[in-house]
């Protein structure tokens, strides 16, 4: 645990001298986003810790904008909307720094009488891990997201319905020290107080789009990267909207770069020695083979769950860094797997997330796609090398309706994750794309306004 974790007995000593008063429950929701309550801290530690608390069970049933929504099978009018049990994982609690005298735990979801909900991000991503757990395997996990900066607090930035911001940076700052001086004084707080919050920061760098910044936190275990993911991108914004900016994670926030979140991951077994190196050509164990054939398999049936919005697969643009082409190459940024490292280090790098994506459900599609091919045994083809958005490579699904799709009918997700969450997801990408059909654009009002 990082020295800047709490344990229970560290909390009760800072509530008993006063210097935390409340502590904010926590769960991610199905888009990815830190939702709950701000309890008293006396209140968390006297019946919380023992008793758990409920939430409305529409948490996992609503869309981005908390609309209710027909049609899922845990929560509905139909069932009255009654609650689910938020149990705090005690190894998620941890110090806000950004907020004065609070702390944070992180939930399990489950029903009152104790049974988990499967539909549960956090729940989807424990039951690919049991799975690993069963060979002996351990996932280790490194999430990198980027993000743009602008100028307007994120009120002035609604009231402007998101046009004509002002980014931070006027042009391309990507490794650019005077580009990230600019903003040091935000980039510094996000930095050191997610350290205070426990999260190993490495660094801060410049990226392409005019605004546009990358932090980097060391890896970790696979749920507690995906914890520290939640809590990094809710307390961004909240540090960001402090200092009266406003940042994004969207996937493509206009036509230039978009915002990223590559996924590192690599496995350990129970001594801790590394699972996917090995004597094979490449140093790959015939584990890492399979591993990554299995990515190769079935990236195109979970791109669902690697980017779950409409916006996320306007990034798949052949020469933005982004990948649009299903192949491996080492080293090689225009593939959507790219391995890296060796021995311990060596993993690979799945580039098709974007900034919108829930961690949860993107490290079960990776842990579920790579056991798919250990379990099938999947021979690997021919590392890429070259410019892979010019080969004749499968292709990254490029519309939402096809990932749905896709992800509907595939046997390997049913078989790994449920059918119960396949339907579930399935309607959570359909329910998107209905809003988007209803939604009339500022693209098409510039197109047809005068001149249609
Ligand atoms: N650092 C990079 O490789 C840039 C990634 C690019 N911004 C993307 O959206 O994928």
């Amino acid at each position: 645990m990082s020295s800047a974790r709490l344990t229970l007995d560290q909390l009760r000593a800072r509530v008993a001298d006063g210097s935390v008063d409340t502590v904010v429950l926590a769960m991610t929701d199905m888009q990815g986003r830190l939702q709950g309550k701000r309890l008293a801290a006396d209140y968390f530690l006297s019946d919380v810790v023992d008793h758990a608390a409920e939430g409305c069970g529409y948490l996992l049933a609503v869309d981005i904008d908390m609309n209710t929504v027909d049609g899922y099978e845990n929560s509905s009018w139909e069932t009255g909307y009654g609650d689910f049990v938020m149990v705090p994982d005690l190894a998620t609690l941890r110090m806000i720094p950004w907020h004065p005298g609070t702390a944070m735990v992180q939930c399990d979801i489950t029903q009152h009488d104790g049974s988990p909900i499967s539909v549960s991000p956090r729940q989807i991503l424990r039951r690919q891990l049991d799975r690993l757990a069963a060979r002996g395997w351990q996932a280790y996990v490194g999430t990198e997201l980027e993000f743009i900066v602008f100028k307007d607090s994120y009120e002035a930035a609604w009231d402007k319905d998101y046009a004509k911001l002002t980014p931070v940076n006027q042009y391309n700052v990507d490794y650019s020290l005077l580009g990230t001086a600019r903003i040091e004084p935000l980039l510094r707080r996000l930095r050191n107080e997610m350290a205070g919050a426990g999260l190993t920061v490495e660094s801060a760098k410049g990226e392409c789009n005019l605004g546009q910044h990358e932090i980097a936190f060391k890896y970790d275990t696979a749920l507690t990267a995906c914890d520290d993911h939640s809590v990094y991108k809710t307390g961004a914004k909240e540090i960001a909207s402090q200092e009266n900016v406003s940042l994004t994670f969207m996937a493509k926030y206009n036509e230039r770069e978009g915002n990223s979140c590559h996924i590192h991951l690599s496995l350990r077994d129970a001594a801790g020695a590394p699972v996917m190196a090995g004597e094979g050509p490449g140093g790959f164990s015939k584990v890492m083979e399979h591993f990554l054939a299995g990515q190769l398999a079935c990236l195109a049936d979970f791109a669902l769950l690697l980017a779950p919005t409409v916006n996320s697969y306007k990034r798949y643009v052949p020469g933005s860094f982004a990948p649009t082409a299903i192949a491996w190459g080492r080293d090689n940024r225009t593939c959507a797997l790219r391995v890296v490292g060796h021995g311990h280090s060596l993993r690979f790098e799945n580039r098709v997330p974007g900034g919108d994506v829930n961690p949860y459900l993107a490290v079960a599609a990776l842990i579920a796609a790579g056991l798919h091919g250990v379990e099938q045994e999947l021979e690997l083809e021919p590392e890429f090398t070259g410019n892979a958005y010019a080969s004749d490579a499968p292709r990254v699904p490029a519309t939402l309706r096809d990932a749905v799709e896709l992800f509907e009918r595939s046997e390997v997700a049913a078989e790994a994750f449920g059918k119960d969450v396949v339907r579930h997801y399935t309607h959570a990408g359909r329910t998107e794309l209905t809003a988007f059909e209803a939604a009339v654009t500022d693209w098409e009002r510039r197109r047809g306004f005068e001149r249609l």
